[in-house]
């Protein structure tokens, strides 16, 4: 998807309501066998707010900790550490051995792989079905049942009469749509769409992108969108957040943020998005060598050097350009440039260790 197809107007959300927080979060995973002690930080410290019928992207590079971040949000892995707000309520310590029914009708999650993801054996119909039933939602009669599967396949952009096909009789754009679909069965307040278009055609992502659009503008719902792709962020999210070795690093409005990255990381990711009007700076060979340097050390080696840490103190969140914009960078490196308006903010990350 090219910078030059999307455009990028979008009403504002609300923001001043949050449907989400998630605050201090960390994960790691055991390695090296069952008497090792040894463990991978996947995600450390992570601070992220999703406002009611806002858009947050989620960017970085494979590895950064994006998928655990939802995946533990889902509740599907055990967060180490941090709290999970929804709606205002820490449902860590509300359900705590497993998420209830109530948490999956309030967050569901639209996984990257629409193959994989409905079983070939049941025809569409079972699917939206199913969630209906286990969460109450079909109404009182079987007309009221047939009545809001045939919605749910409008509001998606599918006929009808698709509620009688298998998964192999759509294509990839389709069975997303039906993922969608299903995950919209139970009036979620949330959804975290881990890649949802990355396994798509370019043809057909931009409707998937349209569809998650319109459910945000009409039913208010507020979205994790996790992807690899910038255009598609600025395209889709209000606000984009940038992880780095399990860490945000900078967070903004799309707009701003990734017309002005301040991060040495942002910097790095944005210059890998093919644009005709600029000589591509992007390394991957430098970008590995300082993700595993960071993934070692106690400090982010964003210093160019990967030999070399860049501080062993924590950094502290500094808000860049134009308040509104809410753009913040965590490096030791930022200087506001002169006249750029870079501001110290009020509230410091407290409990987050070094990032970069
Ligand atoms: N079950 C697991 N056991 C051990 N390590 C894991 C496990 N799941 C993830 N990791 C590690 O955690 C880190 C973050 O992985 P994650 O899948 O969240 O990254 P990602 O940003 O989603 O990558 P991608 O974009 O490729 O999906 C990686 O170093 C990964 O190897």
């Amino acid at each position: 998807m090219s910078h030059a197809v999307l455009s990028s107007q979008r009403p504002s959300a609300d923001t001043e309501a949050t449907a989400l927080e998630v605050r201090g979060l960390g994960k790691s995973f055991p390695i090296g066998g069952l008497f090792s002690r040894e463990s991978v930080r996947a995600l450390h410290g992570v601070d992220l707010t999703i406002g009611r019928g806002e858009i947050v992207a989620l960017v970085g590079e494979s590895g950064s900790g994006k998928s655990t971040l939802a995946r533990c949000v889902a509740r599907l892995e055990k967060p180490s550490a941090g709290e999970i707000l929804l709606d205002g309520v820490d449902v860590l310590k509300r359900d705590r051995f497993q998420a209830s029914r109530a948490f999956r009708s309030q967050l569901q999650m639209v996984f990257q792989d629409p193959f994989g993801s409905l079983n070939p054996a049941h025809r569409v119909e079972h699917f939206l079905r199913r969630s209906l039933a286990i969460h109450r939602k079909g109404g009182n009669s079987e007309t009221e049942t047939q009545q809001r599967l045939e919605e749910l396949m409008t509001t998606v952009g599918l006929q009808a009469d698709m509620l009688n096909s298998y998964p192999h009789e759509l294509s990839g754009g389709q069975r997303q749509r039906v993922a969608i679909a299903r995950a919209l069965a139970v009036e979620p307040q949330v959804i975290l769409a881990d890649e949802p278009t990355s396994m798509l055609d370019v043809s057909v992502r931009i409707g998937v992108l349209n569809l998650m659009r319109k459910l945000r503008d009409e039913q208010g719902i507020s979205m994790l969108y996790i992807t690899h792709d910038l255009a598609s962020a600025r395209y889709l999210a209000d606000r984009t957040a940038v992880m780095f070795a399990g860490e945000l690093v900078e967070e903004g409005e799309s707009l701003d943020l990734l017309a002005n990255p301040a991060h040495p990381y942002t910097q790095l990711l944005v210059s890998a998005v093919p644009d005709p009007a600029r000589a591509g700076s992007y390394d991957p060979v430098r970008r590995a060598e300082l993700r595993q340097a960071v993934m070692a050390s106690t400090s982010c080696a964003f210093d160019g050097d990967p030999n070399q840490a860049c501080s062993a103190e924590e950094p502290v969140r500094h808000g860049v350009g134009d308040p509104e914009n809410r753009h913040w960078v965590r490096c030791h490196l930022y200087r506001p440039q002169a006249g750029a308006g870079g501001h110290a903010l009020a509230t410091e990350p407290t409990d987050s260790k070094p990032s970069a």
